[in-house]
C-alpha cells in the first residue's frame, strides 16, 4: 500500500502549522521528515496515521494493506510506551489479543518478531529490567506483530544514547533489508535520515513547507556515513536546514 499527502494545509486556531504539503510514500520505502522543532512534523505524522485531520488537503491510502495487517497504520514514539506491569510478551501478546488474535496463532507471531529483533532471549523480562535500546526493540517488535502497511516512527531513537542509537540504526536497517517495510520517520537528526532514508523529505520552519526532497538510491545494508557520496548529502541537508533551524530557535526563544 502507498501513502499519498494531497496539498496538506493546516492550523490550530491561529498558528499555521502546515502548508501545502504533498508527498508520495512507496511501499517498501523508508521516507524521513526533517525539519527544525515545531515546524509540525509530528503533526503531519498524526494526519498519515488518521488520529487527526488537517485543515486542508487529504493522506490518500493506494492499494490493499497486507491481508493479514491488524492495523494498517502503526506508530512507533520515542518514550517506547511499554506497560510497565506485563513482560515483554506481555506486552505484544496485548496488542495481538486486542485484534482478536490469542493461543497458538499469537505464540507463533510473538516468536518470530522476537526472533527478528532479536528479543528471544528476552520473553519474560521485565520493562524495568531492560536497557531503553532494548526497551525501543521491544517496542519496534510489537509494531511488527501487527504486521503494518506502514511504520510512523516519531524520533524512535531521540531517547537513547549515541551508542545505542547506532546499534538499532543496524537493527533497522537489518530488518529492512531481510524485509522491507514502509516507514515514515520523523527525526531531527541527519545522520539518522542518510542512513535510513530513501526519500527524506526536508521541512522549513513553521509553517512547515517542504523545501526538498532528497532521494538516495544506494543500498540501506552498505551504508557507510564516511562515503564522500553520503557525507556531501548530509553537509546539503544541513545547509538546508541551518538558516530554518536558527530561526526557528529564535521564535521559540522569544515565546
Ligand atoms: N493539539 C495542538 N493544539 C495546538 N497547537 C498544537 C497542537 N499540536 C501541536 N501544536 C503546535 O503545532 C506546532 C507543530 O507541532 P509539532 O509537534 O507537529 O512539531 P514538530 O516539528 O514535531 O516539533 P518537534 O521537532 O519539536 O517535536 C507547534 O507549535 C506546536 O506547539
Amino acid at each position: 500500500m502507498d501513502l499519498r499527502l494531497n496539498s496538506i494545509s493546516h492550523h490550530y486556531d491561529d498558528l499555521e502549522v502546515l502548508r501545502d504539503i504533498s508527498l508520495d510514500i512507496p511501499a517498501g520505502r523508508i521516507v524521513c521528515i526533517v525539519g527544525p522543532s515545531g515546524c509540525g512534523k509530528s503533526t503531519l505524522l498524526r494526519f498519515i496515521g488518521g488520529l487527526e485531520k488537517p485543515t486542508r488537503g487529504e493522506v490518500l491510502q493506494i492499494g490493499e494493506a497486507p491481508a493479514d495487517s491488524l492495523n494498517p497504520l502503526t506508530y512507533v514514539f520515542q518514550d517506547f510506551a511499554l506497560l510497565p506491569w506485563r513482560t515483554v510478551e506481555g506486552n505484544i501478546s496485548l496488542v495481538l489479543n486486542d485484534h482478536g488474535v490469542r493461543g497458538r496463532e499469537a505464540e507463533e507471531i510473538i516468536a518470530d518478531v522476537l526472533a527478528r529483533t532479536k528479543l528471544s532471549e528476552f520473553r519474560t523480562a521485565w520493562p524495568r529490567q531492560l536497557s531503553g535500546g532494548m526497551k525501543q526493540r521491544v517496542a519496534i517488535a510489537r509494531a511488527l506483530a501487527v504486521n503494518p502497511a506502514a511504520l510512523l516512527m516519531d524520533e524512535p531513537l531521540s531517547a537513547l544514547d549515541s551508542q545505542t542509537r547506532e546499534l538499532l540504526m543496524d537493527d533497522l536497517v537489518g530488518l529492512w533489508t531481510r524485509a522491507p517495510f514502509t516507514a515514515v520517520y520523523v527525526t531531527h537528526n541527519l545522520s539518522e535520515a542518510v542512513r535510513l532514508g530513501h526519500r527524506i523529505v526536508v521541512l522549513s520552519r513553521r509553517p512547515g513547507e517542504i523545501r526538498e526532497i532528497v532521494e538516495i538510491d544506494s543500498p540501506l545494508a552498505g551504508r557507510d556515513l564516511a562515503e564522500p557520496e553520503l557525507d556531501a548529502r548530509q553537509k546539503h541537508l544541513w545547509a538546508l536546514m541551518r538558516a530554518e533551524a536558527e530561526a526557528a530557535d529564535k521564535e521559540l526563544a522569544h515565546g
